[in-house]
């Protein structure tokens, strides 16, 4: 480390500055300056893009002035959120000079020495696909206007692929040569990033030689990054794990090597895995929302509004039977108040715990999981009833539409999920349920909704002859309690604000919602992740860190603190470098 110490006079424009390389940070303060801590900016290693000979600018366009004297050094640079939750990052350029040749050489081979120490996982190549139909179909020029350059100016080599169908990305990772590969970027959405998680888990268990049919097999964590450039409509994965939906914020995580690990749910049938998950699972409203918003695809990304409305009218709730497996709550908690942040202790426990304190091997828990046998049965929670919506996430989920997300409190990388149970209400109790999620209100403070902390999660439709007897019971939980009243509880599978039933605001006689005139289907469907499952019946297992991202975890502000010296205590996070 010492080795890469340097230290000497630089100037930038006509102003001179001791400059000093030690092993963490870069640092820089103008001399002859009386108030010497407010001068200083330091960079982390870690956070230097690229180091350039010569007066060098990238973006918008790239301008080389080569001289002897000069070097360009490009770091993240940190600035106002602009309304996201975290802070957009920019490309930071300061244009260093120095006497003569040998200093500046000498500079920049340390620089680069530091930074390959430093970064050890800063991609050397990576695998781009690019959905030039996402969002608003501006993919394409996304990449080549912001990704690109900063991907040459690091040094990335990049073998771009524009798909030309739905699930080409996916069947390429699972049958072509990776060979050099350290990660893959989506270009787009979370439907493209759901089909790069598929490719790299179903690859990765291949390799492995492990069963992804079997829920109880514990998969072998997935060595590929993922990259996520956001260009679709929705972006939430990209949201929750950055902050941020911006493209330049997201490609700098890549090029430093950032390394989020994220949780992801296995959905399963009775006979093989349907699915992969790590925002929402949701059964009851969120799958009618999606259900109903794929026949107005026309509509764009409002769809969700119109459906949302929609199914929120048609005021259903569905009989369904819910077990879990409770997490250990001495760890953490859904309703603790706290928010799983860049560096998050929690998570930072869960990788120990799940990957340091079984075997060498590094595999994950053990080779099975345990709780899926019989013995374990007994630690099962079942409650059975009639639901607004049963909802599963691995991670906040927010995204712009939900700032905190469905779960506030979620981890992104702790083994577990929450299980989120909103028990059939009144139309009133459901719309402030789902208003909360706009705001810092707590959606867990209802009467009628409950959040468990979870490991695996099995859903089933009950028999039909408990059906009827819940369908005059209401299920599990106190009828009053729940916001419903004595006269609100009905057997029958929706209770429309349009069809005469008890509301707050019943709307006009003219107003008849769509779906009041249509039979009420007994059972809803599963969103998972905004695709609809072929499957009611379904276990679920959250698996712990299985896949990594070029991310952080989201940075707060307010979290964040600047100091100007190396900062041993919090490390990387501390940074705001101007
Ligand atoms: C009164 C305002 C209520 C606002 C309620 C906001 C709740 C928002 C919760 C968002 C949760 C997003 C979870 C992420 C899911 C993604 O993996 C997935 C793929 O992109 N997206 C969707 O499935 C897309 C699912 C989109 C669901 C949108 C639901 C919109 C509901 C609007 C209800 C309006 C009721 C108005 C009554 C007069
Ligand atoms: N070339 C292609 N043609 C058609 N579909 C594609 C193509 N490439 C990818 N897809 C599919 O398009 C779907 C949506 O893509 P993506 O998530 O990038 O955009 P989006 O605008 O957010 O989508 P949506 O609005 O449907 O959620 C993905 O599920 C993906 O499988
Ligand atoms: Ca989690």
């Amino acid at each position: 480390m010492e080795a890469e110490r340097l230290e000497s006079s630089l100037w930038v424009g006509n102003k001179r500055y001791r400059a000093v390389l030690t092993g963490w940070h870069f640092n820089w303060t103008e001399v002859d300056k009386k108030n010497r801590d407010k001068k200083t900016i330091s960079v982390p290693v870690a956070e230097v893009v690229g180091v350039e000979e010569g007066r060098v600018e990238i973006l918008p366009q790239k301008v080389v002035e080569d001289t002897d004297k000069d070097f360009t050094v490009f770091y993240v640079k940190r600035s106002s959120s602009g309304g996201s939750s975290g802070l957009l990052w920019r490309l930071g350029r300061t244009q260093f000079s120095c006497p003569g040749r040998v200093l500046r050489d000498q500079w920049t081979k340390h620089l680069r020495a530091a930074l390959k120490t430093h970064s050890p996982l800063r991609p050397h190549k990576l695998l781009v696909f690019i959905n030039p139909f996402g969002g608003k179909k501006k993919g394409r020029a996304i990449y080549h206007s912001v990704v690109a350059p900063l991907f040459e100016l690091a040094g990335i080599s990049s073998h771009v692929i524009v798909t030309e169908r739905a699930n080409q990305a996916r069947d390429h990772l699972l049958k072509k040569d990776l060979t050099g590969f350290d990660g893959v970027v989506c270009v787009g959405g979370d439907g493209m990033f759901s089909e790069i998680l598929h490719g790299v888990i179903g690859r990765t268990q291949q390799e492995a030689g492990l069963c992804e049919n079997d829920p109880a097999v514990a998969l072998q964590p997935c060595s590929l990054h993922i990259g996520i450039i956001p260009a679709g409509s929705t972006d939430c994965v990209c949201y929750a794990t950055v902050g941020a939906i911006d493209p330049l914020t997201s490609a700098l995580h890549i090029v430093i090597g950032d390394s989020q690990p994220l949780d992801v749910c296995s959905v399963h049938d009775a006979a093989a895995l349907v699915r992969y998950s790590v925002s929402m699972l949701g059964y009851g409203f969120y799958g009618d929302v999606l259900a109903e918003s794929e026949k107005h695809r026309w509509m764009g990304p409002l769809r969700y509004d119109y459906s949302g409305t929609m199914v929120y009218l048609s005021n259903r709730s569905y009989a369904g039977v819910v077990q879990y497996l409770p997490a250990d709550p001495l760890l953490s908690s859904p309703r603790d108040k706290t928010r799983c942040l860049s560096g998050c202790s929690v998570c930072s426990r869960s990788t120990e715990r799940l990957f340091h304190s079984f075997s060498d091997s590094g595999s994950l828990y053990s080779s099975h999981f345990s709780e899926f046998s019989s013995d374990s049965e007994g630690d099962w929670v079942s409650v059975e009833g009639r639901f607004r919506c049963v909802s599963l996430t691995c991670m906040s989920s927010s995204c712009p539409r939900s700032p905190y997300g469905l779960s506030p409190s979620a981890h992104l990388a702790d083994g577990t999920g929450d299980l989120i149970l909103v028990w059939e209400t009144n139309p009133l109790g459901f719309l402030k349920f789902l208003y909360r999620h706009t705001s810092t209100q707590d959606q867990f403070d209802l009467p009628f909704v409950e959040v468990h902390r979870v490991k695996a999660v099995r859903f089933c439709l009950p028999s039909s002859k408990e059906e009827e007897s819940h369908g005059e019971t209401g299920g599990g939980a106190d009828e009053e309690e729940r916001g419903y009243g004595a006269a609100g509880s009905r057997a029958g599978s929706q209770q429309h604000l349009a069809d005469g039933a008890a509301g707050p605001e019943k709307p006009g006689g003219a107003f008849l919602c769509g779906l009041c005139r249509s039979a009420a289907p007994a059972a809803s469907v599963w969103n998972c992740d905004g695709e609809i499952l072929p499957v009611t019946e379904i276990l679920c297992r959250v698996h712990g860190q299985l896949v990594r991202l070029y991310a952080r975890g989201i940075e707060d502000a307010a979290a964040l603190h600047g100091c100007s010296e190396d900062c041993d205590e919090c490390e990387r996070r501390c940074i705001f470098n101007k």
